[in-house]
Formats: structure tokens, sequence, C-alpha cells
């Protein structure tokens, strides 16, 4: 297993070159064009941004409005800008603070938080699959962290669990009140999705990645292309940009915004909607900076079954189920254990595709 982090590299004394084992090309399930020739880019200007506060708008033509932007920005992109979402801006700084003060710690304590498996509630690596055995390496370190129905934290910094767990209460509520303006964009009860998936006892797992200082930024990549698992991610960050997402086949450059949380649908929720709301592709580049950024991935509870088949979508409009039923920690167990490849995982299980390996 790896122990030695990409902050470690990015720290050895004079470091000029990026080592080749980190270089992009080298990947193997790497089959996009490598970020230094890949100029395709559009303007992140016309990302949707949601207003949060106009979900719950007593008025009722606001609110309605509010929930149809809601639906076009998940149908038609999967990622959006939330603004006015009432968490405060002190806590959002705060937790990219201590966040940063963890990864800040000597090695070894760090280390301490390895884990063995994919479950493992508190897990600190680097690159992207613990368990693999790939001898080339993304320019990440991580730390995960369950925060739900179990919550859990590190003892390490001081007052990290203080404030995490003040964000993450804050942020679920934040979540379920999206999931619910989801549903109703859909035509549907608002309270089904919680429902069927079990949200009471819902999964969040929560991803905090370091993307060290790089020499030779264009050379490496800080996370491939992927989608998410869950349902929907909330994404902060510090002030160095890196995110980028695919929006009509091509990579958009997402520049934070402050005060803002970047929110994505996952995979759970194109299953869920069978299609209708696709999960994104999106990938981390690094910078000659260090970046940080949190994601908490909001999801069904482990043992929920999601299939396209209990959502009144179909059934109502007899549409085919496009996707094979799955418990969902089995689909999560696939996707922290293989290689990241896109949107692979969710091949894996799509109708007519080719079966299981
Ligand atoms: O660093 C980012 O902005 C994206 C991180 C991400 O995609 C993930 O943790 O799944
Ligand atoms: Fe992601």
């Amino acid at each position: 297993m790896l122990k030695t982090s990409a902050k470690e590299v990015a720290e050895l004394p004079d470091l000029k070159a990026v080592p080749s084992n980190y270089y992009v090309d080298n990947h193997h399930n790497y089959s996009l064009p490598a970020a230094i020739i890949d100029t395709n880019y559009d303007d992140d200007s016309l990302i949707p941004i949601i207003d949060f506060s106009l979900l719950s708008s007593e008025d009722p033509h606001q609110h309605s409005k509010a929930i149809q932007d809601l639906g076009r920005a998940c149908q038609h992109w999967g990622f959006f800008m939330l603004v006015n979402h009432g968490i405060e801006e002190s806590l959002m700084e705060e937790l990219i603070g201590v966040t940063n003060e963890f990864f800040l710690m000597p090695e070894e304590d760090k280390w301490k938080y390895k884990g063995e498996n994919v479950f493992d509630p508190i897990k600190y690596g680097t690159s992207f699959n613990y368990t693999s055995n790939e001898t080339n390496f993304y320019w990440r370190d991580f730390l995960k962290l369950t925060l739900h129905p179990q919550f859990h934290s590190p003892d390490q910094p001081n007052n990290f669990r203080e404030v995490l767990r003040d964000y993450c209460d804050k942020s679920r509520k934040v979540a379920r009140m999206l999931l619910s303006g989801i549903s109703e964009s859909l035509g549907l009860e608002k309270e089904l999705m919680e429902k069927s998936l079990d949200l009471d006892s819902g999964f969040e797992l929560l991803v905090a990645n370091y993307y060290p200082a790089c020499p030779q930024p264009e050379l490496v990549l800080g996370l491939p292309p992927h989608s998410d698992f869950g349902l929907l991610t909330l994404l902060i960050q510090n002030d160095v940009g890196g995110l980028q997402i695919q929006h009509n086949g091509k990579w958009i450059n997402i520049n934070p915004i402050t005060n803002s949380i970047l929110v994505n649908t996952g995979d759970h929720l194109e299953i869920f909607t069978n299609g209708k709301y696709k999960s994104v592709l999106h990938r981390a580049i690094v910078n000659k900076e260090a970046r940080i950024s949190i994601g908490i991935a909001n999801c069904p509870a482990m043992n929920a079954i999601v299939s396209p088949a209990d959502s009144p979508l179909i059934q109502n409009e007899r549409l085919p189920p496009l996707y094979v039923p799955k418990e969902y920690s089995e689909y999560v167990e696939m996707q922290q254990t293989k290689p990241l490849d896109g949107k692979s995982c969710l091949d894996q299980i799509k109708i007519n595709s080719p079966p299981l390996k």
C-alpha cells in the first residue's frame, strides 16, 4: 500500500520535476486526452445559479419558478452553484481551515487514520483508490469520513470534530431540501425520494481533497474524469480553482465563488430518475498553489435497493427501466475499489450493457 503522500513528494527538497509515476499519460485507464492538450474549454459564466432561499418561498409563483430552475439545472447541467443557502461563510471558512490543518499534520499522525477497507469510517490516503494496486498516482491526498448514519471524525486537529459536526448538520438540511425540491421538479410527491431511499438513515461521506502545489501542473491530474456515486454532492473549496466539469462535450473551469456551494448530481439520482437527471463527469486539475476541496456525498441508505422501477416516473409513463436494481452498498464498493474511469460503474448496471466482470 502506498504510504507516501502527494504532499510529501511535493515537499521533497529541490523538487523541480514531477516524478514520472504521477504523469497522467501513464494511467492505463485514462481514456481522454491529457489535460495539457485538452484545450477545448468553455466559459463558466453559463453555469446555473440556484437561490436556495427561493425554494422555500411562500410566494407560490416564486417557489414554482425556483423548482423549475432546479429541475432544469439538474437535467441540462448536473451542476449548479447554490447561493443564499444559509450556512455561515465563517463556518465554511473554519472547516476549510481545520481541514488544511489536518493535512499539515506530520505524516505519521495522518497515517494513523489510513483504514484498511472500503467501509472504514475514517480513511486518510493518497491518489484515488485505497485498495487498488496502482503504480501510477494522482496528485492528491484525501481524508474520507462517514458522517451519517454515524458521525465519525479524527480527534486531531483539536476543533476539527466540533466544526465538522456543525457544518455537516447544516449541509444535511440543505441537501434534504434540495432533494425534496428535485422530487417536486419531477412532478413527484416531495417526500418520495426520502421515503423510498430511506434518507433518514442515508449514507453520507465527506471527502476532503488536498492537492499539493505542483511544479508541473500540466503533467498530472488531481482526480481523473469521474461521476460521484451518491444522489447529490455539495462541495466547498479554498480560493484556488481546479475543478472542471464536462458540459456538451467541453470542459468548463469552475472558478470558486465565495460563499457559494457547488452541487452536482450523482449516479444514484441518474438511476432513480431512470436517466432523466444524469450524473455529470468532472475532474480536478492542479496548480502551482495547494488547493483544498471538501465534498459531502448525500446518498441512499446502505441497504436501500435503488431501482428506477420503484419510481412513478417510469410507472406512469410506462417506460422500461434502464438500470439494474442494486443494493446501494454494493455499488459503493464497486466504485471505490476499481480504477476511476469516467462513468464505467454506472455503465456496468445499465440494461443492455455488457455483463458485470
Ligand atoms: O476537487 C474537486 O473540486 C472535486 C473533487 C471530487 O470530484 C470528488 O472528491 O469526488
Ligand atoms: Fe467527484
